[in-house]
């Protein structure tokens, strides 16, 4: 058997991921916090205030923001790409069960980062909401819905690596799970540091989207729509996930909104409804 290899263990060379597991768990205060999604995010900011450690989660204003969306549009489900360290599966997953949401799926590929999330989730009293499945994005979208897990998706929150945003969504257009009028995303950093690919095509219109798929290169098997669903729900093996063509007759009501990051930064979350189909 070959020897195991770990290609790489959180997503900061110095482990910062670790580091903020074992203070929240040290602190004197932890029963305090425990049950408490509020107190357990206020730990996770005083541990970056303190350490002047950034760690890539929402924060405090883009995350208002979103939590603002998900009160407003009442989804029973959220589908977040990309968990990390669980910040924003506990501040959404929170807001989520306060509009009387149920299910706040959180997909994250590295191990590490979801059992580090998986921890803090439960500390904050949320394990009842929010699951945590670990795989590359495209893998858990097509697990969910091989296993009838879901048939569409009402709020997505996309915060995963920039370059996979659009091909995620092409997978989740192609599998027929946006519906009008209900789905709505939401893109984080969509200024800094940047989506191009994925605003270009949510900003276009469906001619303009279907001359952006001929000039891309699909692999020659590739399936899309009914039949893709198809292969998926029949456990075929192999089956193209990572670069499927995207539904071109989707219509978004899409724009974007700005958030002063500090010291002279801004960045953006791009808001798309799906408002029909051509
Ligand atoms: C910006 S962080 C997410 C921050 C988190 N949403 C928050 O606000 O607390 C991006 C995360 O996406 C994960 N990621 C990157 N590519 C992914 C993929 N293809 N599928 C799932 N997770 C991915 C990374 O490991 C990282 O933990």
């Amino acid at each position: 058997m070959p020897k195991p290899t770990v290609p790489f263990v959180g997503s900061y060379d110095d482990l910062r991921e670790l580091h903020l597991l074992h203070h929240i768990f040290s602190l004197p205060q932890l029963d305090s916090i425990r049950n408490n999604p509020k107190a357990v995010l206020a730990a996770i900011d005083d541990f970056v205030q303190v350490t002047e450690k950034r760690l890539m989660t929402i924060g405090p204003n883009k995350g208002a923001f979103i939590g603002q969306l998900i009160h407003d549009h009442k989804p029973s489900t959220v589908i977040e790409l990309g968990g990390f360290v669980g910040y924003s599966a506990i501040l959404f997953g929170d807001a989520l069960r306060a509009a009387g949401g149920k299910r706040y799926l959180s997909l994250e590929i590295n191990p590490v980062n979801a059992a580090i999330a998986n921890q803090l989730v439960e500390l904050a009293g949320l394990r009842d909401i929010v699951t945590v499945l670990v795989a590359p994005s495209h893998k858990s979208i097509a697990r969910l819905v091989k296993e009838n897990e879901i048939d569409s998706i009402e709020f997505l929150f996309v915060d995963h690596w920039k370059d996979r945003y659009v091909y995620d969504l092409w997978l989740i257009e192609s599998l027929g799970l946006l519906k009008p009028g209900v789905s709505v995303i939401a893109a984080d950093n969509c200024i800094v540091p940047g989506a191009p690919d994925y605003l270009a095509w949510v900003r276009a219109s469906p001619a303009e989207k279907a001359v952006q798929l001929k000039e891309h290169q699909f692999p020659e098997s590739v399936l899309q729509g009914a039949d893709l669903t198809k292969a998926i729900k029949s456990g075929a093996e192999n089956v193209e996930l990572e670069n499927v063509p995207g539904d071109p007759s989707y219509l978004y009501e899409t724009s974007l909104t700005k958030f002063d990051m500090g010291s002279g930064r801004t960045d953006g979350v791009e808001v798309s409804k799906v408002v029909g189909k051509e």
